[in-house]
């Protein structure tokens, strides 16, 4: 093992504004209000800004605000509050209600937005930090962080779906927190050369993962697909590559860096830290779609679990490469979006990920003993969860998206747009299993961007055709075949790569497509 790894200190969740308790999230509830009544008007503003975006009254709100100083927040507190408050009325603002998308941010939310994003070592954008780690309370103050005693402090649509859609995400963040302290501590076990007690460190860790895939599923029980696509996730999006949503350039910031266009992606749970530690801890190397390795989907040949007494072809997939994942992509883009703190965390936990390959080096000697075994065996039973989680989350996707876009709206403008679109062939006509089954099961093609589902022609936002972009409908490129993502991804290609090189982390690969996948 590279001494680089062993010397360097492995880091202190509290030095990166991480909580030994709640991980990600801030370990104080998220300011109800700013306590400085000089920024009344934005909180009014925000109280109301709901009623105001469906009045189409919420950009004369804006207009008539001050230009009022960030600087002013004094708290860290106070600057993720201001934070959470600019981001929903920006986003509300370029998007509007049956409006033309403002292809320009005027500088009361501007100027401010952007000098509290510095603050926060954060883009000025909506973003994962704002809605999901910044944007809840507790119903019962001593109760835990969890679904049964998590609200929302703002929504963009007012709708309890999308509370819903945010909550289950903190909630995940709430859970997963106490799997960063274990992951560092695994490493020390790592340097210390302790396997049984690094086993012990690693069930825990799977348990705790399979708890995160427990509450993603529970997004299905209170948050309407049909109201997520076409109610809430407009307004999610940001203004890069959105020419078709009728902003080529992006938005302008007034009265910031002379008024120059920024092209910002929006928010996305891409930019959890959590699920990036995750694949960070577990050597998951992510690359650009159509471009994982060749022979990464090789899986070891039979059932997994009655290989781990042969070292042979672990021997050769075994590659310790000391630091982690290195990757170009849009999972690592991502991390552009995140909290200054966090991204550093993560910078430095790649330097000293070492769990991987401390297992893959056992795997690789010629007799393994029992311990050993059962290593490999919890190692990979941890990497399978993230894979699962990863699967759940690509049926999730199919549903959430894919068939709400293939689908269309039950109005026919959808709430934004003028005119009906034109008839889809296979509209009213589909199997709901087996599109969700095909999406999540299928292996990915490891060297080519394939269309992500049959018939569908969306880009971003919504599938309504309008004779000028208006809002949050744009026109449809003829022959367009990709549903993207929030950051424009070739979605489901996109997604099923990440899930499989996933998979291509554990020591003995299983192939991916194996009923294990869905029933675990
Ligand atoms: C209705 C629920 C959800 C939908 C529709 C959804 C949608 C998407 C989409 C479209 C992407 C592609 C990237 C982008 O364009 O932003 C994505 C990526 C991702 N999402 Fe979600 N998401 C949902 C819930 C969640 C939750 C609860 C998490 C948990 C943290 C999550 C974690 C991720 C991650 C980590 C990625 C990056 C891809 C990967 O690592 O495999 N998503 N999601």
């Amino acid at each position: 093992m590279p001494m680089a790894a062993i010397h360097k200190a492995l880091p202190i969740l509290e030095d990166y504004d991480i909580s030994p308790m709640t991980g990600f999230l801030p370990q104080d509830e998220p300011l109800k209000i700013l306590p400085d009544p000089y920024f009344a008007p934005w909180e009014e503003t925000f109280r109301n800004f709901n009623g105001l975006l469906l009045a189409s009254r919420l950009r004369q709100r804006v207009n008539e605000l001050p230009l009022l100083d960030a600087a002013r927040l004094a708290t860290k507190g106070e600057q993720r509050r201001g934070y959470l408050i600019l981001c929903m009325l920006s986003h509300a603002y370029v998007w509007g209600k049956h409006e033309l998308a403002a292809e320009s941010l005027p500088a009361t939310l501007a100027v401010p937005w952007q000098k509290v994003a510095d603050m926060l070592e954060i883009q000025p954008v909506l973003t994962h930090a704002a809605v999901v780690m910044w944007n809840w309370q507790l119903l019962y103050k001593d109760g835990p962080r969890d679904l049964n005693n998590l609200d929302t402090l703002a929504t963009l649509s007012g709708s309890s779906d999308e509370s819903w859609f945010y909550l289950v995400t903190t909630a995940i963040e709430a859970t997963g927190a106490p799997a960063l302290r274990r992951i560092l501590r695994a490493m020390q076990l790592v340097r210390d050369n302790e396997v049984t007690e690094l086993i012990q460190e690693l069930e825990d860790i799977r348990g705790i993962i399979e708890e995160l895939v427990a509450v993603l599923r529970r997004m299905f029980e209170k948050c309407d697909p049909y109201v997520f696509y076409w109610k809430v996730r407009p307004y999610l999006a940001g203004w890069e590559n959105m020419a078709e949503a009728g902003l080529p350039n992006g938005v302008k910031y007034e009265g910031v860096d002379n008024g120059e266009y920024k092209k910002l992606a929006g928010g996305s749970a891409a930019q959890s830290s959590l699920i990036h530690t995750l694949d960070i801890a577990f050597g998951v190397e992510h690359h650009p779609t159509g471009f994982r390795p060749k022979g990464a989907s090789t899986p070891a040949p039979g059932p997994a679990h009655n290989h781990y007494n042969d070292a042979s072809d672990v021997a050769a997939k075994a590659t310790p490469k000391e630091g982690g994942s290195k990757s170009n992509n849009f999972i690592q883009k991502m991390r552009f979006y995140m909290p200054g703190p966090h991204r550093s965390f993560l910078t430095h936990l790649t330097e000293v990920a070492n769990i991987r390959q401390f297992v893959s080096a056992k795997a690789a000697e010629t007799s393994r003993s029992e311990e050993v075994i059962k290593l490999i065996t919890v190692f990979d039973e941890c990497v399978h969860q993230i894979k699962v989680f990863r699967d759940v989350h690509i049926q999730m996707v199919t549903l959430y998206i894919v068939m709400q876009a293939n689908r269309g709206p039950s109005i026919s403008h959808g709430g934004f747009a003028q005119q009906p679109k034109p008839a889809h062939p296979a509209e009213g006509n589909h199997d709901v299993a087996e599109e969700m089954r095909s999406a999540s099961l299928s292996p990915s093609p490891t060297a080519s961007n394939t269309a992500g589902s049959k018939g569908s022609s969306i880009l971003y936002p919504q599938k309504v055709i309008a004779h000028t972009p208006t809002g949050l409908a744009k026109k449809q490129e003829a022959g367009n075949e990709v549903v993207r993502g929030t950051g424009g991804t070739d979605l489901i290609p996109f997604l099923r790569q990440s899930r499989d090189e996933t998979n291509d982390s554990k020591i003995i690969p299983t192939p991916v497509w194996t009923k294990k996948t869905v029933s675990a």
